[in-house]
């Protein structure tokens, strides 16, 4: 939140930054990035690090070539996790400033009440001007309950901490309009209002075996952070003094702007915490409806049902041209929901065989995720 001109920023720091371009980390690099978050500190905003390296950090310690598959990759993440921590704990003792690490998985960000118990936490950390060191608890990750890479981690992340900013440094500048490794007349996009398919489209994965995701799941992240009221911003973390630039708006950089009315509350969570289990196919009248009219979405505008979902799992919304239109929290699970497509509610008793809500996703329960077509996706290039 928002304090005089105080912030709380949410740092990225991909493997990219974190090893310099090499196979493990670059403790240099570490030494530098503490000295400018501690300079952001001083300048009386509060930093939350969400730090990527354990894989590369383990790769340092077991110094023998180990391979890129998930068990590997776990392993390596479970022996680096430790240095890592300890080297920034070390690095920030020298000024004095304690750390906490916190490893969450999608697990802890799903269920409302332990995304509630993190957002405490997190928040008593930043009270007793602790800096939060976070990862994805990888070494036990599974596929089902992963976030997967950093960058929407971090995102979750500064929702949680109801963050004004959120910075993903990495090796390049920001989004080109190509990846710059392979097209070196790439341009710069240098400010984005909001994230379309177009756009998407530029977004290559990670040029490394290291990385995670490229800058494809940094668009993402910015994406989801950007309606939930969050600045976001990708710069490169081995320009000197990156940090104060960034907040200075003095380094070449992308820019994601924060939607001028941002998802608020309860609403954040659904952005950040539950996975989509399923699809709802809705025709016009009822896209006009959540998305401009802010109404709930009922069963008669519903025309298909994909996947398996229960009742109070979240499913996505798509118009029929396929667009993501919303997200929400159902009422009925798909099974329910295909007796009844079409309908009007007086009929869900009949065709049910017991009463339920009038509203398949109640508007409380739902997230409207439509860009407005007229607006430029790109400010500035
Ligand atoms: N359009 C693009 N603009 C900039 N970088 C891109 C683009 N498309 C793909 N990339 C790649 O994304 C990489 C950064 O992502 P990644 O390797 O995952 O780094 P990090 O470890 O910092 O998360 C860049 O090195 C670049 O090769
Ligand atoms: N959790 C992993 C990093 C995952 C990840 O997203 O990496 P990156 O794309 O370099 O930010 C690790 O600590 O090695």
């Amino acid at each position: 939140m928002t304090k005089n001109n105080k912030q709380t920023i949410v740092i990225k720091l991909g493997t990219s930054v974190l090893t310099a371009g090499s196979q493990t980390l670059n403790k240099p690099r570490l030494v530098e990035l503490v000295r400018q978050c501690v300079t952001l500190r001083q300048a009386g905003h509060q930093v939350i690090v969400v730090s990527s390296g354990a894989v590369a950090a383990g790769r340092g310690v077991l110094q023998q070539p180990i391979g890129h598959s998930l068990a590997e990759k776990q392993m390596l993440a479970a022996i680096g996790q430790g240095q890592l921590i300890h080297l920034w704990q070390s690095l920030f003792s020298i000024y004095d400033v304690n750390v906490a690490q916190m490893l969450l998985t999608r697990a802890d960000l799903e269920h409302r009440e332990r995304y509630l118990t993190a957002r405490d936490m997190l928040t008593k950390l930043l009270e007793h001007h602790v800096v939060p060191i976070i990862n994805e608890n990888d070494a036990v990750a599974t596929s089902e309950i992963k976030v997967g890479d950093n960058d929407n981690l971090s995102a979750y992340v500064a929702i949680l901490a109801n963050a004004d900013k959120l910075v993903l440094l990495t090796d390049q500048h920001g989004l080109f309009t190509a990846d710059p490794r392979a097209n070196p007349d790439a341009q710069l996009i240098e400010q984005v209002t909001h994230i379309n398919d177009e756009l998407r489209a530029l977004a290559g994965g990670s040029g490394t075996q290291l990385g995670t995701g490229g800058m494809a799941t940094k668009l993402q992240a910015a994406d989801i952070a950007q309606r939930a009221g969050v600045d976001v911003v990708i710069a490169k973390g081995s320009e000197y003094d990156i940090l104060p630039q960034v907040l200075n708006q003095t380094a070449p950089s992308t820019t994601f702007l924060k939607f001028d009315a941002p998802v608020g509350g309860r609403k954040r969570w659904l952005l950040s915490g539950p996975k989509s289990t399923g699809r709802i196919i809705c025709d016009s009248g009822a896209i006009k409806a959540i998305c401009h009219q802010g109404a709930s979405l009922l069963a008669k505008g519903i025309i298909a049902v994909e996947g398996q979902f229960q009742r109070g799992e979240l499913v996505q919304v798509f118009c029929q041209k396929g667009k993501l239109k919303a997200q929400g929290l159902t009422s009925l699970d798909n099974q329910e929901l295909s007796l009844v497509l079409g309908c009007h509610s007086s009929e869900f008793a009949q065709r049910l065989g017991c009463e339920s809500a009038e509203e398949i996703i109640h508007r409380d329960n739902l997230v409207v995720l439509n860009q407005p077509d007229h607006q430029d996706a790109i400010n500035t290039i």
